[in-house]
């Protein structure tokens, strides 16, 4: 039997290629107790990342620094090979939430045109009212690569969380964002919904070639749509592995109860010949 080598997490899966973005030694405390520990990501254009972790692992905290919401202590941030500490750079990156910030009274046109203001001529962004034709023929077009046309007129607070999170994605595609970071996207969603977002988000990635990584708490999920799967664990990236190929021993290590929250993260390194998937977490 051959053991199969782990891949390292914060390695380029694909070749030797560029990522989109990579994300190296990320270290953030906050009040003196430590929150993201050396944490190393990295996802390539039209991939399609699920970070898993356990509450309090520091998913969010990671997605925060990376989009300039946080100040990380120390660690890089790379943007295609280029330090992403400049709003040009930021601007390349468009975040997602779960909780879905739209503007209810307006429309989702509207909404989605507003993805484009860090862009505009500062007169226009004074007055979203008067969105420029181009940029709305723009917004229809993102909508239209969301499912969400045909109810581009609609107040976005008469829409359902699913038809919101779907407008919220538009947005950052009329921001021209090439890479997309959700932080549980899905995670207000029923079953159908959040099964419809994923699948969008992971078409985004392979269809149109955009670096799009979520933060997701449902593992089943990130198997039948994600490429990759980085789990953290104390604010370290220690599992590395093909979506496809995640298994209960992975989950178990990643949502163990924390008997130490203290000891320090290893990477971990699953034996791939082995067949865990019929093993309960402990
Ligand atoms: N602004 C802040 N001030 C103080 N502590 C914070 C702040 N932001 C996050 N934390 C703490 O950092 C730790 C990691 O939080 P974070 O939200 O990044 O975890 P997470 O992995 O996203 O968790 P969850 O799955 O519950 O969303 C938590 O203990 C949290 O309380």
């Amino acid at each position: 039997m051959t053991m199969a080598s782990p891949r390292v997490a914060g390695i380029p899966s694909a070749g030797t290629a560029t990522p989109a973005l990579a994300v190296r030694g990320l270290r953030k405390s906050f009040s003196g107790r430590t929150v993201l520990d050396g944490l190393d990501l990295s996802l390539a254009p039209g991939e399609f990342l699920a970070l898993l972790g356990a509450n309090g692992s520091g998913k969010s905290t990671a997605l925060r620094c990376v989009v300039g919401l946080e100040s990380p202590d120390a660690g890089e941030i790379l943007v295609h090979g280029r330090p992403a500490d400049t709003a040009p750079l930021r601007r390349r990156m468009a975040m997602i939430f779960q909780q879905i910030h739209l503007v209810h009274r307006r429309t989702a046109l509207d909404n989605v045109c507003a993805g484009a203001l860090g862009r505009l001529p500062l007169r226009r962004s004074l007055a979203p009212v008067l969105f420029p034709r181009e940029l709305r023929e723009e917004a229809m077009v993102c909508l239209d690569r969301v499912g969400m046309a045909d109810r581009a007129a609609e107040p976005a607070g008469r829409l359902s969380g699913g038809q919101r999170q779907r407008v919220a994605i538009a947005r950052a595609l009329c921001q021209r964002a090439e890479i997309i970071l959700a932080d549980e996207p899905v995670s207000a969603l029923d079953p159908a919904a959040a099964e419809q977002v994923v699948a969008l988000l992971a078409g985004l990635a392979h269809d149109q070639g955009l670096a799009v990584a979520a933060v997701l708490h449902q593992p089943d999920l990130a198997r039948r749509h994600a490429d990759r799967v980085t789990g953290l664990l104390h604010g370290r990236a220690t599992l590395d592995t093909p979506a496809a190929t995640l298994t209960a021993a992975d989950l178990a290590t990643l949502y163990a109860p924390d008997r130490d929250a203290h000891a320090p993260a290893t990477l971990y390194a699953p034996d791939r010949d082995h067949d865990h998937a019929d093993q309960e977490p402990r």
